[in-house]
This record gives structure tokens, sequence and C-alpha cells, in this order.
């Protein structure tokens, strides 16, 4: 597989953010953007001063509103915006090509991961899904970072893998790609329950409780779902569910945090920018009811948002469900 050139779609912190890496590790890298006046802008300063101010763009990094062939893709906008972005480039573009799908959510109406999406909609395209704990901050500015990279054939996972490292960017190779999607999704959702412990001021022990509850229920919808409870062990699990279910760093948290301070869910997105748990919490809830999975804690983040009950209610909920043992 030739993998000099990549295009990565999405001129946010991530889609910057994963430019650099790429550039970082050796890659020639267009950064395609929606709009060419942004672009431009951006070209000019060599910098995304919007999303990820004060990062001076590797030499190696295009911004562009054109996008031209190149040997691999990334993808780089919120989950729900993917079927719009896909729809508006031609199929022709990614096919035979390795796609890295890299938004952590579900798509909302269609229940689907970000790489059915992509089988939908430019089904001869090679799917690859990267996930993990990762701060585009961190990865922008070259602060050490492992991510799970996860693919159908291993050789071109471990190649796409070695494509993407550089001296402090390092992608695992894995093979499920279910598990990685599911748990990069849902610890969105996990991450704003967290958030939401913290502003309402219940205490570390009651966020650690979550934390290990949240793998718990993470891992039956990941078993049901079909996917591999052993992907959790590993970075895009309990590495990004430990990363955004602690720090104010991850936009969730902070939303979470928000919400459990008493804010309405829509005031706090202006302040807080994108929240993926928001909309992937009542995909989960649908999926979960679907497949008969026992998911009180995003039932519990649907019913925070949705306003339907606040956050003193559904902890007291959660406390007083049956005790049962602990699996
Ligand atoms: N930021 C992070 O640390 C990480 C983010 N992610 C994931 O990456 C995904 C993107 O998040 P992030 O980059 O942070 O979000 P941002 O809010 O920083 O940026 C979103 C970008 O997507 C663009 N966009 C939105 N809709 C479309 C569209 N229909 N077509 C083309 N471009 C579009 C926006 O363009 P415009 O400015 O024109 O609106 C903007 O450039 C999310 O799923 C997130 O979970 C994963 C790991 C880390
Ligand atoms: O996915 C991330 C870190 O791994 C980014 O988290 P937020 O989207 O919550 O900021």
């Amino acid at each position: 597989m030739r993998l000099e050139t990549v295009s990565v779609f999405g001129g946010g912190s991530w889609g910057t953010a994963l430019a650099q890496a790429a550039a970082m590790a050796g890659r020639q890298v267009e950064l395609v953007l929606r709009d060419p006046a942004e672009a431009e802008a951006m070209n000019a300063a060599r910098m995304n001063a919007r999303y990820l101010p004060g990062v001076i763009l590797h030499e190696a990094v295009r911004p562009t509103a054109t996008s031209q062939a190149a040997d691999f893709v990334i993808l780089a906008v919120p989950a729900q915006a993917t079927r719009t972005l896909l729809t508006a480039l031609p199929p022709d573009l990614f096919a035979g090509k390795p796609v890295v799908l890299s938004a952590k959510g579900l798509e909302t109406g269609t229940l689907l991961r970000q790489s059915e999406i992509l089988r939908d909609m430019a089904p001869e395209a090679i799917p690859f899904v990267l996930s993990g704990p990762s701060f585009a901050a961190d990865v922008a500015a070259g602060r050490p970072t492992a991510v799970t990279l996860a693919g159908d054939d291993p050789s071109d996972t471990s190649d796409l893998a070695t494509a993407l490292a550089g001296p402090s960017f390092r992608p695992y190779a894995a093979d499920d790609r279910i598990g990685v999607e599911l748990a990069g999704a849902l610890k969105n959702v996990y991450a704003l329950a967290c958030g939401a412990v913290e502003g309402a001021g219940l205490g570390a022990s009651a966020r650690s409780a979550l934390i290990a509850r949240a793998f718990a229920e993470l891992a039956r919808l990941v078993r049901t779902l079909g996917g591999s409870t052993s992907t959790l062990t590993g970075l895009a699990g309990l590495g990004d569910l430990t990363l955004s279910c602690t720090s104010a760093q991850s936009r969730n948290y902070r939303f979470g945090m928000a919400l459990g301070a008493g804010r309405r869910p829509e005031d706090i997105t202006a302040d807080v920018g994108l929240a993926e748990g928001m909309w992937t919490a009542p995909v989960a809830r649908q999926l979960a009811r679907d497949t008969g999975v026992d998911a009180p804690l995003v039932d519990a983040v649907v019913q925070v948002l949705a306003g339907e009950a606040d956050i003193a209610t559904v902890v007291a909920g959660l406390m007083s469900r049956p005790l049962k043992r602990e699996d």
C-alpha cells in the first residue's frame, strides 16, 4: 500500500491535530476545510486560530478547500456531520483507499457507527477506526500519545499504523473495529456523567464508582453489539474512559460539569463547543433497548439531558437499584 500522502477532512481541533501528527510522521498532508476563506486564512497564518490556537502548522500541512487525490484519507468531522461530508464528496475519491474514521459518536436516527456510515456512502473504501486517549492539543503539541488503530486486514493496519507513527504519536494496531468505535462513542456519554458528578459536588468516590460501573455497562453493550470485550482493556477502552472521565480538558466532561452545576444543556454548548456525548446518549439508549442490554447510566444521562429528571433524582434512582453481584 502506498501511504505517502493523506487528505484529512475536517479543519477543527482533531483534524488539525491529526494533520500535524501525520506530518510529523513524514506524510504530505492536505487539511481539507469546507470554507475556502478559512482555508486561505489558516494557510496565511500557518495556524488554526479558531480551533487550535498557538500551534504552528507543520510545513508539510497544506490547508485547502479543494481536495486532491491522496493515498489515504482521514475523516475528522463531528460524528453527526460524517454522512453530510460524504454526501458532498464523489465516492470514487475513496474507492479502494484506506479511510480512517476518527469521530467518536453514533449517528442519530440510523444508530450507526462511523464505519457503517462509510460502508453506506462509499462501499469501496477500506475502513479503519482510530480512537484512544488523545486530546487534540496534546497531539498537536507533540506530547506523547498512544491510540488504537483498528482495521480488518492485519498487514494493512500495521502499514497504516507505521505511516502515522511519529516520535510522539504511537498507534497500536488492532482488529476489533466494532469494539473500538463503541468504546470511543460511549466514553463521551460516561465523561458527561462523570463531569456532572463533579459539577454537582458528589465527590471523588462517586466519580470512581461511576467509572467502574460505566466500564461494566460498556462491556455489556460491546459484547452484545458484536465487539470484543478484550478491546476495552486497551487504549480505546480503559485508556480513553479514564482520560475523559477525569479531565476538565474533555469537552464532554466540562459539559457534564455545567449540567451538574444546574445549567441547561441548550445554554452550555456555546461555552463548551462540541460534546459528542449529548448526541450519542439517546442513540446508545435506543441500541441498549433494542438489544435488551441493561444500561442504567446511559439512561440516566439521557434523562438529565432531556430534562426528564434532575441529577439528584437519577442518582437516587441508581443508588436504590436492587443490590446485585458485581458482574
Ligand atoms: N478534539 C479532540 O481532542 C478530539 C476529538 N475527537 C473527535 O473528532 C471529531 C471532531 O471533533 P473536533 O475536531 O474536536 O471538533 P471541532 O468542533 O473542533 O471541529 C469540528 C470541525 O468539523 C467541521 N465540520 C462540521 N460539519 C462539517 C461538514 N458537514 N463538512 C465539513 N466539515 C464540517 C467544522 O467546520 P466549521 O468550522 O466550518 O463549522 C470544524 O472544522 C469528534 O467526533 C470528536 O469526538 C477525537 C479525539 C480527540
Ligand atoms: O476524545 C477525546 C480525548 O480522547 C476528546 O474528548 P472531548 O471530545 O470530550 O474533548
